[in-house]
């Protein structure tokens, strides 16, 4: 389980930093989260939370876990519209970052530089299990990192990656249980040699 940090504040300079917390689909990146955003704002600290705007999957605005937690945030186009949006505020929460560009890791960056503490929630990896855009740098300038598994769903070991059940080379392609399937390493690994023969 994930506890703040309490951080030494040196002459009242506000600190910031990065939070990741990463994994496959279904593994509870949303519900962690949504816990920590409902304690920041339990610690009445100011906080601003953001999805990418192509992300329509269950609402336009709110973000929604597969057990329907749900918390309102701002959907944006570009990493940068955060920059004059989470502005003045103590939190930023971030969902879906792996959709974002490049540009995500700067903004965080900014924001954490600002005082601002930064919590992102993204996929590690696509359905190919190669890291998923913006995803690898951000952990690598994160100050923590929390992995976090779902169940495979043919086994039952832990899940690291999100097999997709349906035909297509997109990389992007908005789903969910219809879509894809939380699988362990091995049971992921059966997957694609079976889809290769076919
Ligand atoms: N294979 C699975 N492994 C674990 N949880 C699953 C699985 N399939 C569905 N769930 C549900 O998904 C919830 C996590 O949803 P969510 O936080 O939205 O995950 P993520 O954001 O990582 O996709 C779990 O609490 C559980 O109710
Ligand atoms: C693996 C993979 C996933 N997606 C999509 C599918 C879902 O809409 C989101 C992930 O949502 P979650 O909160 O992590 O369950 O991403 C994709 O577009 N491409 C992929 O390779
Ligand atoms: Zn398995």
């Amino acid at each position: 389980m994930f506890i703040e940090p309490r951080v030494g504040v040196k002459h009242n300079q506000k600190r910031g930093w990065i939070e990741v917390i990463c994994g496959a689909m279904f593994s509870g990146k949303t519900e962690e989260l949504i816990r920590r955003l409902n304690r920041a704002k339990i610690a009445r600290q100011q906080i601003e939370i953001f999805k990418p705007a192509l992300d329509t999957r269950y609402h336009l605005e709110d973000i929604v876990s597969h057990n329907t937690t749900a918390i309102r945030s701002t959907p944006v186009n570009f990493a940068h519209d955060m920059l004059l949006l989470g502005s003045s505020c103590d939190v930023v929460g971030i969902d879906e970052a792996q959709f974002f560009d490049e540009g995500l890791i700067e903004v965080c960056d900014i924001l954490a530089n600002r005082g601002i503490r930064v919590i992102a929630a993204g996929l590690d990896m696509d359905y190919l299990g190669k890291p998923f855009g913006p995803m690898p740098a951000l952990m690598a300038v994160a100050e923590y990192v929390t992995k976090v598994h779902a169940v495979c769903v043919c086994c039952g070991d832990i899940a690291s990656y999100s097999f997709r059940v349906a035909v297509s080379d997109e990389r992007i392609l908005l789903g969910e249980t219809d879509l894809y399937q939380a699988r362990c390493r091995n049971c992921f690994l059966e997957g694609m040699k079976q889809e290769a023969e076919k």
